[in-house]
């Protein structure tokens, strides 16, 4: 590892014996995460992510492989790993009735060791960085989304770790719920510099929050770059319609590829998509030869590459079927 990785991943696999056979979730990946950056873990459902950070702490051992994480190793000193790093899970385990915010945290304080006074004071200094101050005596299941999700986070930095997994943080959350969550995951980096490892299956999650981007995909990791540099891999623009009839999409990508000289045609989520050098010049040719073929378009829409088009570019797919953007034509 580098000096400054805070977490170096080698060769971590793990595989599953299920009913159906093994199942390899996590195939052998190799990452490091700098101290302070804040890395996304990108991918489908069933990528692997979840795994991967069920290992890294300490929750699951692995097949194979080797980590650091905070300047200790994974296999041969968990306990010292675990008083490092903080894990937020994906929902809160649901809570007993009239557990309260603070009291909670103290708690957890408590069971990681710290004083009661100490637990207390972290928990005090903590709170407003979480916009949970004043919210001290509220019961946990008297809040909403946006302060659960704050508290599960706050509850995993009582002990003031170095290294922050979160699994997909704001999962549930409205828009605006969202918006601030980053705003508070961000503020954390620069209060604290606590090194962060997420994941997501938000693109313009891991675009607006992370460094660097960690694409996951069948238990592999496609990607590792940063997200004006993973946007570049695709030159050119995006080309992207839906028909009124589905079953045309196959011709009409047969027909783009015909009429135009294109980097890239792919067909996922009803959509056909486009790759072109000048999505302006190329739109109108396009449509005309699909008319002059019997195929209406539904929607058309021509855009520079977003991290979607990036994934679909390294996996053939896009993150979440059925949700592509289109403007109607
Ligand atoms: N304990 C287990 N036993 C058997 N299979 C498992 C187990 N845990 C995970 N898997 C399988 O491993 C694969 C990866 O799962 P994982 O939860 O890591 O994916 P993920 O990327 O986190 O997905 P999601 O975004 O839905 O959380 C999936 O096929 C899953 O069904």
């Amino acid at each position: 590892m580098t000096s400054s990785s805070q977490i170096s991943v080698r060769g971590l696999a793990r595989r599953f014996k299920t009913r159906d056979g093994v199942l390899d979730a996590v195939r052998g990946i190799d990452f490091d995460v700098a101290g302070g950056e804040i890395v996304g873990l990108l991918g489908p459902n069933g990528a692997g992510k979840t795994t991967t950070l069920r290992m890294l702490t300490t929750l699951l051992e692995p097949t194979s492989g080797a980590a650091t994480i905070a300047g200790r190793d994974l296999a041969a000193e968990p306990r010292e790993v675990r008083r490092r790093i903080g894990y937020v899970a994906q929902v809160g385990a649901a809570p007993a009735a009239g557990t309260r915010v603070g009291e909670e945290l103290v708690t957890q304080g408590r069971l990681q060791g710290l004083s009661k006074a100490d637990a207390t004071a972290r928990v005090t200094a903590l709170a407003p960085q979480l916009d949970l101050a004043g919210l001290e005596n509220r019961a946990l299941v008297e809040l909403s989304g946006g302060q659960r999700r704050r508290f599960d986070i706050a509850l995993g930095l009582v002990h003031s770790p170095s290294v922050v997994f979160l699994d997909e943080p704001t999962a549930g959350l409205d828009p605006q719920s969202r918006a601030n969550l980053w705003e508070h995951i961000r503020d954390l980096r620069a209060r604290l510099g606590v090194t962060i490892l997420l994941t997501t299956h938000y693109l313009e999650e891991a675009d607006a929050l992370a460094d660097r981007i960690l694409v996951m995909d069948g238990g592999r990791l496609v990607a590792d770059d940063t997200p004006a540099a993973l946007k570049a891999r695709i030159a050119g623009d995006v080309i992207e319609i839906a028909l009124t009839d589905p079953d045309g999409l196959e011709q009409a990508g047969q027909i783009a590829r015909d009429t135009l000289a294109p980097r890239e045609v792919v067909t996922s989520a009803g959509t056909l998509h486009v790759t072109v050098d000048e999505g302006a010049t190329a739109v109108a040719p396009l449509l005309l030869a699909l008319e002059r073929a019997g195929l209406t378009p539904a929607s058309v829409n021509v855009s520079r590459p977003s991290l979607d088009d990036v994934f679909l570019t390294l996996t053939g797919r896009t993150l979440r079927d059925g949700d592509a953007v289109a403007i109607p034509a």
